[in-house]
């Protein structure tokens, strides 16, 4: 499968919903060295939160994707480069599998999608928003999660394959199932990846590290380092291969 996450290491998330270190730009933000920015978060998410995120990093040269929570915050704008389009496996509410994505293609005039990809979340973390929204069963074992890979994968033709922990730093064993399930799809790992040495150990099980609340907490230079310890470790195994 091919797109051009397919080349990236590291993905910086944005949450329309949590400002910025102060003092710090959208202009730093899009200089991390990051290979893309995802706008998305759970809670309260509106199309206007987006676009002005959008507006804000569209004058800049890193690639921009929009990742929404639901059909109704989703903004047509010329500068993203396109739509991750999340689904949770693991939810046991249906709405959060295909109920959205109905909804959303019956109230758009037309859909772009070519620009429309496709994530499959395997959601792991119980006490993150994204769990509790979704009412995920994150109860799940490693041959659980690789299953759920597999499936996403092989069944549903997911391009991306989201090992989701967010708010906190995930289990390596169940990170490298998922990624070891994988013949095509791209595995993005998320969650507590607070710095070089948390970046560089999750670059050794997934292809792309995305990073989240450390950009609010923290700012831009402690992002800074996890770009480089997702890379470091990507490109050593590479060299390995
Ligand atoms: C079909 C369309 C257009 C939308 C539906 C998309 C679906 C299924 C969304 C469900 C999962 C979801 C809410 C994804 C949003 C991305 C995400 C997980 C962001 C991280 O959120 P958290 O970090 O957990 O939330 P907060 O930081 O807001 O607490
Ligand atoms: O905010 P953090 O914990 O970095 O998580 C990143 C991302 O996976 C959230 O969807
Ligand atoms: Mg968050």
């Amino acid at each position: 499968m091919t797109g051009p996450w397919t080349e990236w290491n590291h993905v910086l998330k944005v949450d329309p919903d949590k400002d910025l270190v102060d003092g710090e730009t959208f202009e730093d933000v899009c200089q991390t060295g990051t290979d893309a920015i995802e706008i998305g978060g759970t809670l309260d998410i509106t199309a206007d939160k987006m676009q002005r995120v959008v507006d804000a990093c569209a004058e800049h040269d890193v690639p921009l994707y929009q990742e929404p929570s639901n059909p109704g915050v989703v903004v047509d704008d010329d500068a993203l480069d396109g739509y991750l389009i999340p689904t949770v496996f693991n939810a046991k509410d249906a709405f959060w599998i295909t109920g959205a994505h109905k909804e959303w293609v019956r109230i758009e005039n037309g859909m772009d999608w070519d620009r429309t990809h496709t994530e499959a979340y395997i959601v792991l973390n119980p006490d993150a928003s994204v769990a509790q929204l979704t009412d995920a069963n994150c109860d799940l074992a490693v041959d659980d999660v690789a299953s759920y890979a597999a499936v996403a994968e092989r069944m549903f033709g997911q391009e991306i394959i989201y090992v989701e922990y967010s708010g906190m730093f995930g289990d390596t064993e169940k990170v490298k199932a998922a990624h070891d399930a994988l013949d095509e799809s791209t595995l993005f790992y998320g969650g507590g990846v607070s710095d070089y040495d948390a970046a560089y150990e999750m670059g050794q099980y997934s292809d792309v590290v995305v990073v989240g609340d450390l950009l609010h907490d923290e700012g831009v230079d402690a992002v800074r380092e996890t770009v480089e310890g997702a890379r470091d470790a990507m490109r050593e195994r590479s060299e390995a291969e």
